[in-house]
């Protein structure tokens, strides 16, 4: 198999860093920005279809996305509706760790306030 200049030969594993491909300039403008506006169909109709791939690609891919997507959708506006959310730690004190998923390494310390 070819991958750009590379070939691949069979049974060699292949790890696609998922964290790094999200935040590829090349696909993403300023990809340390919380931009949701980034995932509107008219900023994402010219993005490469496999360079956001939370839920893997392909045949394979994840069979809950379209439920998973729904649910969080809900429990996010839910949440923000109902409370204003403030991070307690700077950005650069959270720390990341690979397990399963992508976790913080000390939780994630939050504020809410109910909103009047
Ligand atoms: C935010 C939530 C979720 C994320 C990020 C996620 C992510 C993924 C990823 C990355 C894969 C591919 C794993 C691989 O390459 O081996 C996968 C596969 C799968 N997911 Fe999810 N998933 C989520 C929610 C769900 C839910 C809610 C269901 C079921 C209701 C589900 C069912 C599955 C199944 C059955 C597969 C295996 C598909 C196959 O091998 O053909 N997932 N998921």
């Amino acid at each position: 198999m070819f991958a750009g200049d590379h070939t691949i030969l069979p049974g060699t594993s292949i790890f696609i860093n998922v964290f790094a491909l999200h935040r590829n300039e090349k696909h993403f403008e300023n990809p340390e920005k919380f931009d949701p506006d980034r995932f509107l169909e008219e900023n994402k109709k010219d993005r490469h279809r496999f360079a956001f791939v939370p839920f893997s690609a392909g045949s394979r891919n994840c069979i809950g996305q379209k439920f998973a997507m729904i649910v969080l959708k809900i429990a996010v506006a839910t949440l923000i509706k109902t409370y204003r959310v403030k991070s307690i730690d700077p950005e650069e004190k959270l720390g990341l760790v690979g397990e399963i998923v992508l976790n913080a390494l000390n939780g994630i310390h939050v504020t809410l306030e109910e909103r009047a």
